[in-house]
């Protein structure tokens, strides 16, 4: 990427240039019309040399020639220099092509001052935004420290100097724990683990207090402290003001006199993560809630699709009513449409004699969830789109429609234009669900959001299992940072839940990783290319498996494809590609 300190952004393209066959006084013509005191010598198009204004002058009456006073000291620098690297000594600085050598510009004195008078105002700016933060940073009421990777207090604020009782000049360049009473900054740092809304002693006084890592490029360089509430009273004060808010907000709904017994599935705060691209996806969803638009909620497998379909739900003016969700790839082709529009007394035999209403009936007033849509039959895709053109639904066996009132939401891991193209999903449909598209980043994408979640879930698995709170090695945090998670969030549920089983005295160390982590792709290798060096090393193993089966059956390939647990067909399509 080219930055504003680039020489491409900055050299002059068609600067004056000179030939070898100039004469001394053209030369002397061409320095008084411009800023610089040198000029090139150029032969098609490349760069030969350069000549002074001070040898032109002192050779003006001898009858000497450029070519002889030509030097070849000059300063070239390639395309993608940065002047912020370079130290002004006010020569031009000439920009040849990396691959070809050819002059493709200069920078000369002008180039040079427009330049600094950039950066003058980039350093004014820079100046302003610190002055902000600074002001900013001692104005909040929170107390907040910074500490390094060291534990190394780097900032800290008014309020933090407040609370523990000591100057920001006593307290800046000490390690936090000489500085702030029972300190937790050094664990942190050292698990890699956010603390959230945990209760800190301080001067006799009860605090609420988080403890932040910070992660940078999959290592811990630092950690922050923010004092949160003083004490339980203040906490409690919050709860009674959000209390009395949403008593305002039923009564101004009017509907005071009962309070929904519909369980109150997910809420955005249970969607944990801060990345920006998950920061993101909850705030379109924010304003998706608002809406009746449908909403169609694409990405990976096991990304959350769900939760967001449930929150958003839960945001919005129907979420009195019920929220109703159906897997279309989970249900067997011939019961999805039973299933989705229900049926009529008789339309089967051997089925309920009084019928049945089918999800979108149920669904009526509130959410359906169209979980897995990519999978779903194109005879029931046309019947659904009906549905919504129409807004009315016709049981199977049934002969009056019935009308209904429902917020759609559709989710896929499928790429749906794809399927378009190969006929396999009807364009009109995903016309009508794109109304509000809502992309779930892979955790690949947010990995920022890794410790933040394992925060969230640790006490959880700790408090079903009745166990002690387990801690986690911050190497498994760097681990964790470098896999590709291709099953999401959903895998890194299933590991942590897995390690937190195997793990030995309450704390989760690099052993008890699967085998995946412990052998990670290499920093100068590709993820595809992993994948394929991965596939082979699986293909060596079953290889050798096969190998080993058909000696012991003496060869008999039925007996070892029996033996394999796969068909004959198999084993031959396997054998042969295997060369064995
Ligand atoms: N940000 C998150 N915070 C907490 N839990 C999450 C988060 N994202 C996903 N989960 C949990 O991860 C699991 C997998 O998510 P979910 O089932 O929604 O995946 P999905 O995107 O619907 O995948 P699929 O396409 O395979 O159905 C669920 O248990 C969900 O609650």
């Amino acid at each position: 990427m080219i930055s504003n300190d680039h020489v491409k952004q900055w050299m002059k393209l068609h600067p004056v240039t000179l030939s070898k066959e100039d004469t001394l006084q053209e030369t002397l013509v061409l320095f008084s019309e411009i800023a610089d005191k040198e000029l090139p010598v150029v032969a098609d198009g490349h760069l030969l040399g350069v000549v002074t204004l001070q040898d032109c002058v002192a050779h003006v009456d001898k009858e000497t020639d450029i070519h002889s006073i030509m030097k070849t000291d000059y300063e070239a620098v390639s395309d993608d220099f940065s002047l912020n690297d370079q130290k002004a000594d006010g020569r031009p600085l000439y920009v040849l092509h990396e691959k070809t050598g050819a002059l493709e510009g200069v920078i000369g004195r002008e180039e040079m001052v427009a330049y600094y008078e950039y950066v003058r105002e980039r350093e004014k700016g820079a100046q302003q935004t610190i002055q902000w933060l600074k002001l900013g940073f001692d104005t909040a009421y929170e107390g907040v420290a910074i500490v390094d990777e060291k534990g190394i207090i780097q900032l800290f604020n008014d309020a933090y100097s407040r609370y523990v009782g000591v100057s920001k000049e006593e307290a800046l360049g000490r390690p936090a724990a000489d500085v702030i009473e029972n300190s937790r900054l050094p664990v942190v740092l050292k698990t890699g683990v956010p603390e959230r809304s945990q209760p800190h002693r301080l001067q006799g006084q009860e605090l609420v207090v988080h403890r932040l890592p910070i992660w940078k490029d999959g290592r811990v360089i630092g950690a922050v402290g923010i004092l949160v509430y003083e004490g339980v009273s203040e906490i409690q004060q919050v709860l009674q003001r959000m209390e009395l808010l949403h008593t305002n907000e039923t009564q101004t709904k009017k509907q005071v006199q009962t309070r929904s017994t519909v369980k109150r599935s997910v809420h955005f705060e249970d969607i944990i993560g801060e990345s920006p691209a998950i920061s993101k996806a909850k705030k379109i969803s924010r304003k998706a809630a608002q809406t009746k638009a449908a909403v169609l909620i694409t990405g990976e497998t096991g990304v959350g699709k769900e939760p967001f379909a449930h929150a958003i739900h839960d945001m919005g003016n129907r979420n009195e009513s019920p929220f109703v969700a159906v897997n279309c790839a989970a249900i067997p082709e011939s019961l999805l449409e039973s299933e989705l529009f229900g049926y009529m007394k008789g339309a089967f035999t051997g089925t309920r004699n009084d019928g049945k209403p089918g999800k979108i009936e149920l669904a009526n007033g509130g959410t359906l969830f169209l979980d897995e849509i990519g999978d779903m039959p194109l005879t029931t895709q046309a019947k659904i789109l009906r549905v919504l053109q129409e807004k009315e639904v016709d049981r199977v066996g049934g002969t009056a429609p019935i009308p209904v009132d429902f917020r759609l939401i559709a989710a896929t891991n499928k790429d749906l234009k794809k399927l378009i193209e190969e006929n396999k999903f009807r364009e009109d449909l995903y016309y009508r669900l794109h109304v509000m598209p809502l992309h779930i980043a892979s955790l690949r994408e947010r990995k920022q959001d890794i410790p933040l979640i394992i925060a969230d879930q640790l006490p959880k698995l700790s408090a079903e299992n009745e166990t002690r709170e387990t801690t986690i090695d911050k190497e498994v945090l760097e681990r964790m940072f470098q896999y590709h998670w291709p099953g999401n969030v959903r895998e890194l549920l299933n590991v942590l839940e897995r390690m937190f089983h195997l793990c030995e005295a309450d704390h989760i160390r690099v052993e008890d990783l699967p085998e995946d982590f412990r052998e990670q792709p290499q920093m100068t290798e590709s993820l595809s290319e992993w994948h394929k060096r991965k596939q082979q090393q699986e293909h060596k193993l079953e290889q050798k498996q096969i190998e080993k089966v058909l000696e012991e059956v003496n060869g008999n390939k039925s007996k070892a494809a029996k033996r394999l647990g796969i068909s004959r067909a198999t084993l031959y399509n396997k054998l042969s590609r295997f060369n064995v």
